[in-house]
């Protein structure tokens, strides 16, 4: 297939699953792709990231022809190596919970939810809930004192998987790169730098860290002389993916929803709320994530008993507001607002609302209310939208995309179905293997625009419901 262009690959090793991207280094293009599946559940051995990295490689022709790759992964999963670079114990993913009480004291021991959230807020850019990094080390340290004790060096998802690809045992070669950094809570954007007191006091010492390679910069090579781009966070990824700029918003409906946005300044928010990440170009990333999107859907599917397409039908046919049904949509504990242990909750069911089409467009209407409250915050936090360009496996449904227009109340931009994390984990490997001072420019086509009047009662009638919900059963 290689007419003689240079060729770079993209890899997203995301919660459900791993995608590669082959595409042409100066213009985009795509030109070969392919994807395997991740194993269920919040606790996973990286070997299966590895056998799927290496499954989804395969399926994508493989990366012989390819001058350089880049890895976009799922952020804040702890990954803990022993001296001789072995996996300590499975990763605790971004979406387990079994850390929010370390989490609260962390914030207890440096002053308690106010004072405690500014001091961590101006440290680190984040004030501790349990998807951060820090907080599951301070789990493992109270919960695992063994393993805590083996633990030589802690790394993320995407540093572990470059560092797999770059053939080394080495602790010393582990790398990452500021966007994945800013998600552990000992690493601040603002400054640049590891807060190791920090991470002392969470885990009682200081394992062997990554170093944080630049934007742009290579990280290394593989055994084949393969230029290792730095990798990234996937929702700073995504960003780069999608050439987005100051101004805009993007929106992603994964296994998380997320809202980010790209500013020139640091994030710092002592309410929690919005996460003062750094980007992948140097600059930085304000974001709010939710641990219930797709999931959300998913779910619905299973209850109506239907397929994606026809959820989305029933949705459309049910009138905005669903009469007044509303789904909070806390499956699976929530981050943003921090309530992991708190459960979904349907309220407002009548006999004209106990319909399919009506619970259908609760479910998804609850899970972008939630989102237009980060979107809120993201706003309050300085961030001036003009306008949402929406992503991830469930910006596939047309439902999504109305029903994001309307309870956003901004216009959002549906680009064409791709892989956004993967793309911009290609785009930085050309970057990387461009040397030179900016990412290439990649045109892209065939985006569509999704208006609606806003929906000021929806909102207001999830407001009425969102703090009522009930706790998981212990
Ligand atoms: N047409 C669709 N409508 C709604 N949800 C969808 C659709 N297609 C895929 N999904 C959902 O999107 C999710 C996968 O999205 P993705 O962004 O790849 O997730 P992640 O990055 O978290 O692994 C799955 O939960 C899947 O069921
Ligand atoms: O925790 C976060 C961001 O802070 C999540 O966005 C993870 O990075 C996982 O993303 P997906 O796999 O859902 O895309």
């Amino acid at each position: 297939m290689n007419s003689g262009a240079r060729l770079v690959a993209g890899i997203d090793s995301s919660t459900q699953s791993c995608k590669v991207v082959v595409r042409d280094a100066a213009t985009g293009a795509l030109v070969r792709q392919g994807r395997a599946s991740h194993p269920e559940g919040t606790e996973v051995h990286p070997d299966h990231w590895w056998t799927a990295l290496n499954q989804a490689v395969e399926a994508a022709g493989g990366l012989d022809d390819v001058a350089a790759v880049s890895i976009g992964g799922q952020q804040h999963g702890m990954v803990c190596l022993d001296e001789s670079g072995s996996v300590v114990r499975p990763a605790l993913l971004w979406n387990d919970t079994r850390s929010a009480p370390a989490a609260r004291d962390l914030v207890d021991e440096l002053g308690g939810p106010d004072a405690g959230g500014r001091a961590w807020a101006e440290a680190v850019g984040v004030v501790p809930v349990a998807s951060f990094t820090v907080t599951k080390l301070r789990w493992l340290a109270e919960h695992e004192p063994e393993h805590a004790r083996r633990t030589a060096a802690v790394c993320l998802p995407h540093d572990w998987l470059t560092w797999r690809l770059s053939g080394s045992t080495d602790l010393a070669d582990l790398t990452t790169d500021r966007s994945d950094a800013s998600g552990t809570g000992y690493w601040s954007a603002a400054t640049g730098d590891y807060r190791t007191d920090l991470l002392q006091r969470a885990f009682g010492s200081v394992p062997h860290l990554p170093r944080v390679v630049a934007p742009g910069a290579v990280a290394g090579t593989t055994r084949d002389g393969t230029v290792l781009g730095a990798g990234a966070g996937d929702n700073a990824a995504a960003a780069l993916g999608l050439g987005a700029g100051e101004g805009d918003v993007v929106v992603s409906i994964g296994t998380s929803g997320v809202v980010t946005a790209v500013t020139s300044t640091p994030t710092v928010d002592p309410s929690g709320a919005v996460a003062g990440f750094a980007d992948a170009t140097g600059l930085f990333l304000p974001l709010v994530a939710t641990l219930n999107a797709a999931r959300v859907l998913d779910a619905a599917a299973r209850l109506l008993d239907v397929d994606h397409a026809a959820l989305s039908a029933l949705a459309m046919a049910a009138p905005s507001g669903a009469g007044g049904l509303v789904l909070v949509p806390y499956l699976e504990g929530e981050r943003t607002p921090n309530l992991p242990d708190a459960t979904g909750s349907l309220h407002g069911l009548t006999l004209a609302t106990a319909t399919r089409p009506m619970l259908a467009r609760a479910a998804v209407e609850g899970l972008f209310c939630g989102l237009a409250d980060g979107l809120d915050a993201v706003v309050a936090a300085g961030v001036d939208p003009s306008r949402v360009l929406l992503v991830g496996g469930a910006a596939a449904s047309d439902a999504v995309r109305t029903v994001a227009a309307e309870v956003l109340g901004v216009p959002v931009d549906v680009p064409p179905p791709g892989e956004y994390v993967a793309d911009g984990a290609a785009r930085q490997a050309a970057w990387a293997e461009s040397g030179a001072d900016a990412p290439p420019v990649w045109e892209r086509e065939g985006t569509r625009r999704y208006e609606a009047e806003p929906v000021p009662h929806v909102r207001a009638r999830y407001a009425a419901a969102r703090d009522k919900h009930l706790e998981r059963p212990v």
